[in-house]
């Protein structure tokens, strides 16, 4: 009855609330987070604490001044027993006055890099008293005598970062989409330079190096957006199998979260920052949007699990799986080509033969980094110390990992759409598919020719196809972006309008700046003039 109680009312946004993990001194190491709750059986409620200044939450979004409730996660302690962190719905706020309730220390935490309209704010708690139904009872619960009744799965609890890292997969397909919109707009309405003297400037989208810049980013939307729908679609069954009690999907689902999270931010902010330059200057304008746009997909890179520890977790399953299936027993559908114990194939410059040779990669980054920890514990050393010594090569594998997954899927979804299709727009897709694979392929050469049976010449014929594919998508470029259908009020851009008035609205723009109020700044007489005269 706990959602009955509190689903309608967020619902109907009578209670606006936020998601308080992270604390200033733990975001990552949730066993470490400080926010005590203390269970009273006298009176049947819960005591909220924060012990100490790094106990304080610290980020969540709209904290500061929007949310009047939030879930907390702090360690329960009941009996004297400490159970662990546990989720809890919080009053933070009076709900006529806004003012935050006694016992609860609640504010701003100061300017960021981008996301200035979120108020991530800090919240810390003097002994505050919930009642006991505060408690988020789903998964485990305590009974008003205080007996603790544990969850059937102690990871439950992190379920919701699942359900997360599996939307922000979709919401990077969207930021590339609008980056890539901005920028080849921009990129087809701006002429510059006269390579040949007797011919006006060109269009600098004509530049190879342009198309190269962002074309990978126009298919990584496409590629991110497809794969996204394939990890909802993933979601959804696992979680019905966990409605029934099956979690032996769950951790499948939990490795692949974490590295198509962490690869598919760390691209989308490289590839945004890319639009960003390809620009010029006025890329660096924040009319142009692209620097916001930067700060919001770089912020991906670190919230909803640092992208570092979400590859480490991929790299920790992809290990299981290595010593699982070393001893014969069946892998999940998305590690099970880690067994593939088939001699080298030849290589093949096709999109199957880029496909397999990404298996190749991460299985042989994932032997390699088993046999290097095997080597180190059998040499003395402790296997978390082994772990730490490897993890560069772990965070490599998982990356290569989550590349054939992207790759694969990509490829098969299209292929699988493309039936539908008319022949040119399948055309078209395919050649995204084809580029966004030979690019990666050439990004990763040294991986292929360490895993593979490349060959340098294999390699030359690569980057010819590559550069043949930027030519062949050139004409449909434009049209690609504005079937992103993106509105001029979405894209809030004044180089990504659709009408390409980019100079004019770069001057509208300019002219709202209150500096153009009048002729003579104040500061002129205030500070130049004295300056000027000596008398500063
Ligand atoms: C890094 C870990 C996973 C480590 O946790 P741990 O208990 O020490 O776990 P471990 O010993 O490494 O593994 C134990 C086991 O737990 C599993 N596990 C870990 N996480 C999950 C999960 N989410 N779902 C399902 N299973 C999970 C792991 O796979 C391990 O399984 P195993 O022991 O290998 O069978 C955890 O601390 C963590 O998830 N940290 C990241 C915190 C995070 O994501 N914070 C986000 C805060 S909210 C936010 O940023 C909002 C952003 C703004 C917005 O989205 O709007
Ligand atoms: C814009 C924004 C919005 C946010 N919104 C919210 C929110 O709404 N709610 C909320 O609860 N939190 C929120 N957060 C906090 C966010 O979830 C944390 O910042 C994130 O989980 C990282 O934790 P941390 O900051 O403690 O970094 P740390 O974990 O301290 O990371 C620092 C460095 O240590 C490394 N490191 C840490 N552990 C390991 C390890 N085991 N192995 C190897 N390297 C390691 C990391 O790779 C990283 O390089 C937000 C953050 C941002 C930037």
């Amino acid at each position: 009855e706990q959602q009955e109680k509190w689903v309608p009312r967020a619902v109907n946004m009578e209670i606006i609330g936020t998601y308080a993990q992270t604390e200033l001194g733990h975001g990552t190491f949730l066993r470490g987070l400080e926010t005590t709750a203390t269970y009273d059986p006298n009176t049947e409620e819960f005591v909220l604490n924060s012990p100490t200044l790094t106990a304080y939450k610290w980020w969540p979004g709209g904290l500061a001044h929007t949310a009047n409730h939030c879930v907390v996660v702090a360690q329960l302690h009941s009996k004297g027993v400490n159970h662990g962190v546990h989720p809890f719905i919080v009053q933070i706020r009076d709900e006529d006055t806004h003012m935050p309730l006694p016992g609860v220390k609640v504010g701003e935490i100061g300017p960021k890099l981008s996301f200035s309209t979120a108020n991530n704010g800090f919240l810390g708690f003097d002994n505050f008293r919930v009642p006991r139904d505060s408690m988020l009872m789903k998964n485990a619960q305590v009974l008003k005598d205080g007996t603790y009744v544990k969850s059937r799965l102690s990871k439950l609890t992190y379920g919701t970062m699942v359900f997360i890292r599996v939307m922000i997969v979709t919401d990077m397909a969207y930021y590339l989409s609008v980056g890539a919109t901005i920028a080849i707009r921009y990129s087809a309405v701006r002429h510059q330079s006269k390579p040949k003297e007797n011919e006006p400037e060109p269009q600098i989208l004509d530049y190879v190096t342009q198309q190269h810049k962002l074309f990978i980013a126009l298919a990584s939307s496409h590629a991110f957006r497809v794969t996204g729908q394939w990890l909802w679609t993933t979601f959804v069954r696992v979680n019905k199998a966990l409605t029934s009690g099956n979690a032996d999907t769950l951790p499948e689902l939990h490795a692949v979260a974490c590295c198509l999270k962490a690869v598919t931010t760390r691209d989308a902010a490289s590839m945004v920052e890319a639009c960003r330059m390809s620009c010029g200057g006025h890329g660096y304008m924040t009319s142009s949007y692209l620097p916001i746009l930067y700060g919001i997909t770089t912020a991906a890179c670190t919230y909803e699990g640092e992208n570092t520890v979400l590859l480490l977790q991929t790299a920790r399953s992809l290990v299981k799986a290595w010593q699982k299936g070393s001893k014969g027993k069946p892998l999940s559908p998305t590690e099970a080509y880690l067994m593939d114990k088939s001699p080298v194939p030849k290589w093949e410059n096709t999109l199957d033969g880029i496909i397999a040779g990404f298996r190749r990669v991460s299985a042989g980054k994932v032997q390699d980094c088993v046999s290097k920890i095997d080597k180190l514990v059998k040499m003395g050393t402790s296997y978390e110390d082994a772990w730490n010594q490897t993890s560069v090569r772990l965070v490599a594998a998982s990356e290569a990992h989550s590349r054939a997954v992207i790759l694969a899927t990509f490829r098969a979804e299209v292929s699988r759409a493309a039936a539908a299709l008319s022949p040119p727009l399948a055309r078209v897709l395919h050649q995204l598919v084809h580029l966004y694979t030979v690019y990666w392929a050439l990004e990763r050469v040294g991986d292929l020719l360490l895993y593979t049976s490349i060959a340098e010449r294999d390699v030359q014929e690569l980057q010819q196809q590559y550069e043949d594919l930027l030519q062949k998508i050139r004409p449909n470029t434009v049209g690609l972006v504005d079937a992103f259908d993106l509105r001029d009020e979405i894209l809030n851009s004044t180089l990504g309008a659709y009408d390409g008035r980019v100079y004019e609205r770069l001057m509208e723009e300019a002219l709202k700046s209150p500096l153009n109020a009048e002729p003579v700044n104040q500061s002129f007489h205030k500070y130049l003039k004295p300056f000027m005269q000596g008398k500063l």
